[in-house]
C-alpha cells in the first residue's frame, strides 16, 4: 500500500525510542531525525518536514514532563497529530445535499485519474439514492469524451459532451444547464488534465470554473506524485477554489509522501481515496483511522464496525453469551473463521489491529494469508462434518 514503507519506518523509530531505558533529549532527537529521514525519503516536502519536527519538539517538552508521565505515548500522540494535521486542515469541505442541485468540478494533473474518479464519485452517490450526472468538459485529450461516455453508460449515469465543440466552457455551461433542468442533484464536471507550466490551460480551467460557479472544486491527485507535488497543487489552489482532494491509485506501492505535501498545499481535506481501476474501488477517507493504521496503532472502531458488518446482529448476543460461558465449540470456531473471510482482504483487517502496520502485510502476502485461511476452512469444514455426523 502507498505510504506503507513510511508508516513502517516511523513505527520502527518510535519502537526504538521505546526500547531506551530513559527517554531524554538525545533519544528524542534520534527518533525525530529518523522520522525526518523517512519523511524526506518518501518525498514529503522539506519545509513541511521541518515544520512538523519543530511542532513536535514544542509539544514534547521533556523538561516539563514530570516523572511518571508516559513520554513514549506523548511523543507518539504528537507524531500522530502532526500527520493528521497534514491530511486534514481542520475545516470540512462543502457537503452536497440530496435533492438540491450541486455542481462539482474535478481538476488535476494529466493522468491523475479524474475521469475514472468522476464516475466513481457519481456511482458512489447513485448507490445512496442520489441523481448524479456527468459533463465532459475535457476537449483537450482525444478520447476523453468516449471514456466518460463508456464509464457513464456502464454505471447508467446520464452524461453530456460533444465530439465537435472545442470550447470546454460552452460544453460545461450547457451540460450544467441541461442537468439542472432534469433535476439532477449532483452535476459533475470533468475537465482536462494540465500542468502549471501550461498557462493557457490554467486560464481555461479558471474560465470553466467562473462560468459554471461550482459548489465544490475537487483536486484529484495521483498518490505516486513525487517532489513536484507541492508546487503543482498550490498552482491549482491559486487558480480555482479547490475545496477537497481525492487521492487516487492508493492500491499501488508508491512512496506517497508527495501526495501528503500536495494535500497540505491545497489546505483542503481528503474526502475519498481511489483503490483500484474499478468503479467500486473507492473509499470514504477518514484521517484518524488512516494515520492510526499507517503507524500500526490499530483502528478499533473500524475493526468493531467490520465485526458488526459481518456477524449478523441477531447472532451477536448469543455468541457473547456462549463465549462468556466458555462454550467455544468447533461449530462456533468454524462460523467465526467464515466471518473473518467476509471482512475483506486480510491485510486490511490486520492493519486495524495495533502492532500491525500495513507494511507487515504487503499485498503479495495478503493473498498467501487469505489462501491459508481458506485451506483451514476446508479442513474445518470436513472436520465439522465428521464430528456432526458421528
Ligand atoms: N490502480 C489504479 N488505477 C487508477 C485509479 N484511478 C485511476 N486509475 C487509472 O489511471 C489511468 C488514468 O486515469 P484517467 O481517469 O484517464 O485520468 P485523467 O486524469 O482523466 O487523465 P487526463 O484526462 O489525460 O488528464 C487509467 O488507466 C485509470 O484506470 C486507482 O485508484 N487505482
Amino acid at each position: 500500500m502507498v505510504l506503507a514503507q513510511l508508516g513502517g519506518s516511523i513505527s520502527r523509530a518510535i519502537q526504538q525510542m521505546s526500547n531506551a531505558t530513559i527517554i531524554d533529549e538525545k533519544v528524542l532527537n534520534e527518533c525525530l531525525n529518523e522520522i525526518t529521514r523517512a519523511l524526506l525519503q518518501a518525498d514529503v516536502q522539506f519545509k513541511l518536514v521541518r515544520e512538523m519536527q519543530t511542532n513536535i519538539k514544542k509539544i514534547v517538552n521533556l523538561d516539563d514532563l514530570a516523572a511518571g508521565h508516559n513520554k513514549r505515548r506523548i511523543i507518539q500522540q504528537a507524531i500522530f497529530n502532526e500527520l493528521c494535521k497534514i491530511l486534514d486542515p481542520g475545516k470540512p469541505s462543502f457537503t452536497p445535499k440530496k435533492g438540491k442541485p450541486s455542481v462539482i468540478m474535478f481538476v488535476g494533473l494529466q493522468g491523475s485519474g479524474k475521469t475514472t474518479t468522476c464516475t466513481k464519485y457519481a456511482y458512489y452517490h447513485q448507490k445512496k439514492g442520489w441523481k448524479p450526472a456527468l459533463v465532459c468538459a475535457d476537449t483537450f485529450r482525444a478520447g476523453a469524451f468516449d471514456q466518460l461516455k463508456q464509464n457513464a453508460t456502464k454505471a447508467k449515469i446520464p452524461f453530456y459532451g460533444s465530439y465537435t465543440e472545442s470550447d470546454p466552457v460552452r460544453i460545461a455551461v450547457e451540460g450544467v444547464e441541461t442537468f439542472k433542468k432534469e433535476n439532477c442533484d449532483l452535476i459533475i464536471v470533468d475537465t482536462s488534465g494540465r500542468h502549471k507550466q501550461e498557462a493557457a490551460l490554467f486560464e481555461e480551467m479558471r474560465q470553466v470554473s467562473e462560468a459554471t460557479n461550482p459548489d465544490l472544486v475537487i483536486f484529484v491527485m495521483d498518490s505516486s506524485i513525487g517532489q513536484a507535488a507541492f508546487d503543482q497543487a498550490q498552482a491549482f489552489k491559486q487558480s480555482v477554489s479547490v475545496g477537497a482532494v481525492i487521492v487516487t491509485k492508493m492500491d499501488g506501492h508508491a512512496k506517497g509522501g508527495g501526495a501528503l505535501s500536495a494535500v497540505a498545499a491545497t489546505k483542503s481535506p481528503v474526502i475519498f481515496i481511489g483503490t483500484g481501476e474499478h468503479m467500486d474501488e473507492f473509499e470514504v477517507f477518514d484521517v484518524k483511522p488512516f494515520v492510526s493504521r499507517l503507524l500500526g496503532m490499530g483502528d478499533w472502531s473500524g475493526f468493531m464496525d467490520k465485526i458488526h458488518e459481518v456477524v449478523p446482529m441477531d447472532q451477536q448476543p448469543e455468541l457473547l453469551q456462549k463465549l462468556s460461558e466458555g462454550n467455544f465449540t468447533l461449530r462456533i470456531m468454524y462460523e467465526q473463521f467464515q466471518n473473518i473471510l467476509k471482512m475483506g482482504p486480510i491485510g486490511q483487517v490486520f492493519s486495524m489491529l495495533p502492532g500491525f502496520s500495513s507494511e507487515l502485510m504487503p499485498k503479495g502476502r495478503e493473498k498467501e494469508s487469505q489462501a491459508k485461511i481458506k485451506r483451514y476452512m476446508t479442513m474445518m469444514d470436513s472436520m465439522t462434518n465428521e464430528v456432526l455426523c458421528s
